[in-house]
């Protein structure tokens, strides 16, 4: 469980987080949704480090990461699993050896014990047989599933995933959205997605945290999505391509009628 309690990001004297506090649970996928420009990015910038927080404290399973001296930060980044906007994958390396990078740089195992635990993160992502291709060589989605295997392939606790459908088709996007849910089940991650896909929303939006301006609007699941009154979460929702098709099917079946 990640929690952030009073979280406040000003840069000189414009305040881009006010104040939030949110609970982000174990072995569910929580989603960070928000407009462009209403803090998503720098909320998880600050959950994992890259940004230092004004005021507020970020607790890993109780533990305060916003006290930690600069080694214990380091040691807990071995913790976290972080998939990039882009797949952010080295193209002159193989997909293997993408995936198998982390383990050449932070573990002790023997070079027969990385390539297993590589190719096992691999099957995972159903993605064994492509392991020795180039990432131009891949579909974007492929790209994609090669990002989460390294993600996982140090074992993470957390899980952090900054839109991670961006540029890929709805259909691959459905792919990718099961995959994060089934292995944050799997493996009991705290996995903390930041999307604008509202199919992501109905589809895996087991705890969502809706921010407006800088501020936490509203937080529940999916289902209650679906039946909130409030206003600005709706105009969010209901603005999106998901919503203005299921509309545009009903009003073509009246039509129809
Ligand atoms: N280093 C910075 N210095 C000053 N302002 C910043 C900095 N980083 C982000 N901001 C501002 O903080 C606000 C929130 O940005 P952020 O990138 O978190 O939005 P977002 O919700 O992730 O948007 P998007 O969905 O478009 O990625 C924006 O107004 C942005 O200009």
């Amino acid at each position: 469980m990640i929690e952030v309690k009073n979280l406040t990001k000003r840069f000189e004297d414009k305040t881009v987080l006010d104040d939030i506090s949110a609970v982000f649970e174990t072995g569910k996928t929580n989603l960070i949704i928000g407009q462009s420009g209403s803090g998503k990015t720098v909320l998880m910038k600050n959950i994992v480090g890259l940004l230092e927080p004004t005021q507020g404290q970020i607790l890993y399973d109780g533990r305060d990461f916003t006290a930690m001296t600069k080694k214990e930060k380091v040691m807990m980044r071995r913790e976290m699993g972080m998939i990039f906007q882009g797949a952010a994958l080295f193209d002159s390396l193989t997909v293997q050896e993408n995936v198998q990078f982390p383990l050449d740089m932070f573990s002790n195992m023997t070079a027969r014990e990385r390539a297993k635990r590589a190719q096992e993160c691999l099957e995972r992502v159903n993605l064994l047989d492509a392991r020795s291709k180039y990432p131009d060589e891949i579909s974007g989605g492929m790209q994609k599933r090669v990002a989460i295997a390294r993600a996982i392939v140090l074992n993470p606790k957390y899980l952090f995933c900054d839109e991670p459908n961006s540029g890929l088709d709805p259909k691959t996007s459905l792919v990718i959205d099961k995959l994060l849910s089934e292995i944050t089940k799997d493996y009991q991650m705290t996995t903390i997605i930041n999307t604008h896909d509202m199919n992501s929303v109905m589809g895996i939006g087991e705890n969502i945290v809706f921010i407006y301006k800088g501020h936490k609007e509203w937080q529940g699941n999916k289902d209650q999505v679906i039946s909130s009154t409030n206003k600005k979460l709706n105009d969010l929702v209901f603005a999106s391509d998901l919503f203005r098709k299921v509309k545009k099917v009903e009003m073509q079946e009246e039509e129809n009628a």
